[in-house]
């Protein structure tokens, strides 16, 4: 039976989550925003059946929420809630990167109408808007969930139900837990990209010609600098007590980096580069078991008459063997997928810079 599914803030995730929910089930997906424009573009392009014009409606009508607005809107969400009491079971989940504070808020329900599994796809991307929002953003991420006291197993098998089509793997984690190992993979590098790109920006007023010289290197570690600012301050001060943690140790490690340069002990210094290369490789390592690993590659193509072809010339022309494509979802005069899939990482990663490199936008699964 069709449910009704209100998503909260249509932006990349909430954008995203709302496509695939239309496209892989019959359920009824409707949304609110406070960008006029995101809503309508929302409703004119079919991401969602259509707009509620405020929050409290939106609730009213819902079997099952989804909050996708920024960290600490979600919050304000979540204690806004307290006071509503809609006549129906509501699953409510939401996406923030962030849980403990997102959790704290919903110690104060006392609805027994809502229920709580928070949620945090891990997988996005730089770029923000409903304009950027894919149906198959989540495939094959993670997908963190964070059940309430009061969830049962069967709340969360419904969730997991409902964001099945993402086809991403979903883990229960405690938040004090996710939050911890969040801040070191994913919200820390943030600061630090943007702390790189501040000083090369420093020595570019005395070293003019220093922008040219960006190479590979640089520009691959402060990538995430180029994401949306307003949501990462919102994560970095929701989770700022694990932040401040960090940023003591990194620092001392910074302090005992310069004193090896200063004493030009050149062996310790090799061992700490090993040990990071070794670490680092290690990431990369797909699991070996009965199924052979896949190393595949999402590229944006329009759909028209021989963008496949030309994608598979490119790659040919380089020699690189292809072990699968497949189109993902591809309708008349909208911007289809392919998901090309190699044997090795080395191929992914060379076909990933020659289909920019010919104005393709791509995307690297892991
Ligand atoms: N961008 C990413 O790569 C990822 C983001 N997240 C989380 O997803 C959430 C949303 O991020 P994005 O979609 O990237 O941001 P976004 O900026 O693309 O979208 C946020 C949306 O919320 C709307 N919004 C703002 N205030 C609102 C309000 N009071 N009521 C209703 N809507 C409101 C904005 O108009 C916008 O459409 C954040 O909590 C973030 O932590 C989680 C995983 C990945
Ligand atoms: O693409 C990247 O590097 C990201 O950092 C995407 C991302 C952003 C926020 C999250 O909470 C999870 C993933």
């Amino acid at each position: 039976m069709s449910k009704t599914v209100f998503v909260v803030g249509l932006g990349l995730i909430g954008g995203s989550l709302a496509k695939n929910i239309k496209q892989t089930t019959t359920n009824i997906v409707i949304g609110f925003d406070t960008n006029r424009k995101s809503l309508e573009f929302a409703e004119m392009n079919e991401i969602i059946d259509y707009a509620v014009p405020s929050f409290e409606e939106g609730v009213y009508e819902a079997d099952y929420i989804i909050l996708s607005a920024p960290v600490s809107i979600t919050i304000s969400y979540l204690e806004t809630m307290k006071n509503l009491k809609p006549k129906k079971q509501v699953l409510v989940t939401d996406v923030s990167s962030v849980k403990a504070t997102v959790m704290e808020a919903v110690k104060e329900w006392n609805c027994s109408s809502f229920t709580f599994i928070g949620g945090h796809p891990m997988a996005g991307s730089h770029k923000r808007g409903i304009q950027a929002a894919k149906a198959h953003l989540f495939e094959n991420a993670f997908y963190i969930l964070t059940p309430s006291e009061k969830a049962s197993n069967q709340d969360v098998h419904a969730i997991k139900e409902l964001l099945a089509g993402t086809k991403s793997k979903f883990v229960v984690l405690q938040p004090k837990e996710h939050d911890e190992m969040t801040s070191v993979v994913s919200h820390f590098p943030h600061l630090i990209a943007s702390s790189l790109v501040h000083q090369a920006r420093t020595w570019q007023r005395t070293h003019t010609f220093l922008p040219k010289l960006a190479a590979g290197g640089f520009r691959d570690i402060t990538r995430i600098a180029s994401s949306n600012p307003q949501m990462w301050q919102d994560i970095f001060f929701q989770n700022r007590s694990s932040m401040i943690r960090l940023l003591d140790d990194w620092i001392k490690e910074m302090a005992s980096l310069k004193s090896l340069l200063e004493k030009g002990d050149e062996e310790a210094m090799v061992s700490y580069l090993e040990q990071a290369r070794d670490f680092r490789d290690g990431l990369d390592a797909k699991e070996k078991g009965a199924i052979p690993a896949f190393y595949d590659l999402l590229v944006d193509i329009r759909d028209q008459t021989g963008a496949l072809l030309n994608v598979i010339s490119l790659l040919a022309s380089e020699d690189i063997s292809i072990t699968n494509i497949e189109i993902l979802e591809i309708r008349e005069g909208i911007t289809g997928v392919l998901r090309i899939s190699f044997a090795e990482q080395s191929l992914q990663h060379k076909s990933n810079e020659i289909l920019i490199r010919n104005g393709y936008e791509t995307m690297i699964q892991n």
